[in-house]
């Protein structure tokens, strides 16, 4: 290690701390670590550097106050052969994502999203039904709404099933690329380049890259032209990607650039709203007492007699501080996306080279150390900045106006934190903040959660622990019973559901025979 690099664990040669950096749930092992050797610290990654900053300050400074130095990405050779660099969300600083950068930007803005909400409410609408007829499905339910309402935000197509073929192609290109970007799956190339050389037939993962590049065209430029078709036929019907199609020049867009740009949106908008949801779920169903006091909010606002609307939230502060603390609790990027310098960053007396991988460890900073059984845990609470952090407490957020425990003072630390910082900052964030209100307060108005019980009948409340590994924190399928809570507000989601169905048909242009056919016998 450098001396002027911060400081960090003991490396060994040429591997550094490679050979002991975690492949799995790397932010426990980070926060290990931070404990150790404070909230700024570096790692080496072969010759490569690293820090991991897990000070809300330092976060600040260096990714907001020095963005400019600090909103590049790490260069991985395999997103680039699998994307051709077209990728927002993992691509370098350059002049071409900037453009793309500009484009989400001006039609993902908050006037912008307005525009949308109508099909976001048709769509949780269509979950509640889901779950209403098949609450054991909710897990897929919920996939299927953040699917379709990404769909129908880009290209104004819907999907009305989990199984529906945009949905279905999209899922399977995303195992593909997911399996691809873990750890181990393929050859170190960033640090050996000449692998980059290696023939075809001798390796495997270039295989793997171009059948992954071929699922992803396929979807994204399918969709592309089924909505450009659209737009011919006359049935425009106010989508994302219309509106840039129309705008190509202006946003300086080229066709195979548009195609990538819609790609890098499905894929930071379905994955990221339906763990969320999921997580929402298995909350609602593991602390009952939550459950109950947010439901007595929103019959408290709404009344007997109707469902809730957008606006309702304003008076909502328990349910708004439910959203805030579900971020804390489960942030769904638990270490962000990783960032990376594009020059050289003094800081602290420390000399950040040009090229360091940035992590920045949310759930330390939140307070999320570790699993309950971890020793480490129960012995480092002192001086953090929440009471009972591994516990889910809507009311900290009542409390104080970040969660923080009172008389911590913490300005750094925004409640939309979990979003990401400086020039990276999630593009979709207000389009995603419009799902979650929405469904938090369809979902505590609809219906009663509950554990399921177990072989000895006794109750047995989801393992709120039990995630997948991987960059998102999705929660793995858990049990959970969901019950409508009166006959009046069942025949409410029914009534609602038809109520969209003018809504909807805008989006069901060109809709394939079977989904076609499911949602004439849904409207049946
Ligand atoms: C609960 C929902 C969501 C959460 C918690 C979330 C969180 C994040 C985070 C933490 C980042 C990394 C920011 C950084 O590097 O500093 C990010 C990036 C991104 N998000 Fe989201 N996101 C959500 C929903 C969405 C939606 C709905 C969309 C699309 C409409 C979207 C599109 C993106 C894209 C394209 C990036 C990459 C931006 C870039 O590198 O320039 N996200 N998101």
């Amino acid at each position: 290690r450098e001396p002027t690099l911060p400081p960090g664990p003991p490396t060994v040669p040429i591997l550094g701390n490679l050979y002991d950096f975690p492949t799995e749930f790397p932010h426990y092992r980070f926060t290990e670590w931070a404990r150790q050797y404070g909230g700024l610290y570096s790692l080496k990654i072969g010759p490569g550097t690293a820090i991991v900053i897990t000070n809300v300050a330092d976060v600040n400074e260096l990714m907001n106050k020095q963005s400019r130095a600090t909103a590049d990405r790490p260069h991985m050779h395999i997103a680039d052969a699998v994307t051709n660099g077209l990728n927002m969300g993992m691509a370098q600083y350059t002049e071409q994502w900037r453009t793309h950068r500009k484009a989400a930007h001006t039609i993902l803005m908050p006037q912008a999203v307005a525009r949308h909400l109508p099909i976001q409410n048709a769509e949780a609408m269509q979950l509640l039904q889901d779950l209403l007829r098949r609450p054991r499905g909710f897990y897929n339910a919920i996939g299927r709404y953040a699917s379709s309402v990404i769909l129908s935000v880009l290209y104004g197509t819907r999907a009305p099933r989990y199984e529906s073929p945009a949905t279905a192609a999209f899922f399977k290109a995303q195992h593909e690329w997911e399996c691809l970007l873990e750890p181990g799956a393929t050859p170190p190339i960033d640090m050996i380049p000449l692998l980059k050389y290696v023939p075809e037939r001798f390796a495997k993962w270039k295989r793997n890259v171009r059948k992954t590049r071929d699922l992803q065209r396929a979807v994204y430029f399918g969709l592309l032209d089924k909505t450009k078709e659209r737009m011919q036929s006359g049935e425009a019907n106010g989508s994302y990607m219309e509106e840039i199609l129309a705008r190509k020049q202006e946003f300086g867009l080229d066709y195979e650039n548009i195609g990538y740009l819609g790609g890098a949106l499905i894929e930071g908008g379905a994955g990221s709203t339906a763990s969320y949801l999921q997580s929402l779920l298995m909350v609602l169903t593991a602390y009952p007492n939550v459950q109950k006091k947010a439901q007595e909010e929103v019959d408290r606002v709404v009344g007997q007699s109707r469902m809730p609307k957008l606006e309702d939230l304003e008076h909502m502060p328990y349910l708004r501080a439910i959203t805030l603390e579900l971020h804390r609790f489960r942030p769904v990027a638990p270490l962000m996306i990783p960032h990376a310098t594009i020059t050289p960053v003094e800081y602290k007396g420390y000399t950040i080279p040009a090229g360091t991988t940035i992590f920045i460890n949310a759930c330390e900073l939140l307070s999320l150390h570790l699993p309950p059984q971890s020793l480490l845990m129960i012995l480092l609470r002192i001086g953090e900045l929440y009471d009972d952090p591994e516990t889910f407490n809507p009311d900290r957020y009542v409390l104080t106006e970040n969660g923080t425990k009172p008389g911590v003072d913490a300005p750094d630390l925004k409640p939309n934190f979990i979003f990401g910082v400086g020039r990276r900052v999630c593009p979709g964030v207000h389009l995603a903040q419009n799902s979650v209100n929405i469904n938090v307060m369809n979902l505590v108005w609809a219906f009663n959660y509950t554990a399921e019980n177990d072989a000895a009948g006794r109750p047995e409340p989801p393992d709120v622990w039990n995630y997948h590994k991987g960059v998102l924190s999705v929660p793995k399928p858990f049990k959970c019973k969901i019950t409508p809570r009166t006959p009046a507000k069942a025949e409410m989601i029914e009534r609602g559901l038809a109520e969209a169905t003018e809504t909807f048909e805008k989006f069901e242009y060109g809709l394939e025979h079977e989904d076609k056919e499911f949602v004439e016998r849904a409207r049946a």
